[in-house]
């Protein structure tokens, strides 16, 4: 099987391309995911043809669970179609389980950017989904927010967004370098009030324009990037105040760009790159 291994901000993932969906890509993803005996990478992206859209992506975590959406992914797609000289222009649409994703492609110092519109955030508690307690929390604009979890004897002030998967987002006012991502991480990722897991993000504000940020991702642990999240991070420093209607979010993988004017659809930017081709061989 030839794969071509991608990448977005350090975010990194094997893709393959198929014309047929049944196969089992669980097993494929835990088996090439694997740093050690496989390629290596945080997911699996499966390219497939769409009876609704130009093009069909479905995303698999390291663990081999399937997520519904996948920013970083979906911009590292992309970029494989237009240097491949699939993409049929410098607009094209992808189907995912989260919905028809619309990808604009602009050069910028003669690289291409990638921009997609990754759909309008979900803030509903049932179809994030998480199970919460209605007298704690605030609901502001709609999203759940400064909602209070204890995880290793810290208190937590969790916002919930989904970007068709479930985010958790935390902001702190220490450095995110400092934060015990691994201990905590895997405690929320995996708190009963997530029915579905979640993705954590622990975020510092810099200024109305700009965050840093670090990831703890669902089916994968800490990650260099999480475009999802970078979503996930604009939407609720958006409804809490914190941030305006564009945020540059700065990862331990590099800079993504993130746009939301408070409605409508969430923007997301930033580069992509292919790093090999090769051949799976087990
Ligand atoms: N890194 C991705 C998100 C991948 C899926 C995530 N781990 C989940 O299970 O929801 C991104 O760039 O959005």
């Amino acid at each position: 099987m030839d794969f071509t291994k991608v990448q977005s901000v350090g975010n990194d993932f094997v893709l393959v391309e198929s014309r047929e969906d049944a196969f089992d890509w669980k097993s494929l993803a835990l088996a090439i995911c694997d740093r050690h005996y496989g390629v290596g990478s945080d997911g699996l992206l499966v390219l497939l043809p769409s009876l609704k859209a130009d093009f069909r992506m479905r995303i698999f975590n390291a663990d081999g669970s399937e997520a519904e959406a996948c920013g970083n992914g979906l911009r590292c797609l992309v970029h494989h179609l237009i240097t491949t000289g699939m993409a049929p222009g410098e607009m094209l649409s992808i189907e995912t389980y989260g919905g028809i994703r619309i990808a604009q492609v602009t050069l910028i110092n003669g690289s291409p950017n990638i921009k997609i519109g990754m759909g309008v955030p979900i803030l509903e508690p049932d179809e994030i989904p998480v199970e919460i307690d209605s007298d704690l929390g605030d609901r502001i604009c709609g999203m759940i927010s400064n909602y209070p979890v204890e995880a290793n004897g810290k208190q937590l002030n969790l916002n919930f967004v989904s970007m068709g998967n479930p985010h958790a987002v935390c902001f702190i006012d220490d450095a995110v370098a400092d934060f015990p991502l691994n201990i905590i991480g895997p405690m929320i990722e995996r708190n009963s009030m997530f029915p579905k897991r979640t993705n954590l993000e622990v975020v510092r504000v810099i200024n109305h324009g700009t965050v840093e940020m670090r990831v703890w991702e669902r089916g994968v642990g800490e990650t260099l990037a999480c475009g999802t999240g970078a979503c996930a991070v604009a939407v609720a420093g958006w409804i809490l105040g914190r941030t305006g209607n564009r945020v540059d979010i700065k990862l331990p993988g590099g800079q993504l760009t993130a746009d939301w004017c408070g409605q409508g659809e969430v923007y997301l930017s930033g580069r992509a790159e292919t790093v090999f081709n090769g051949s799976w061989l087990k």
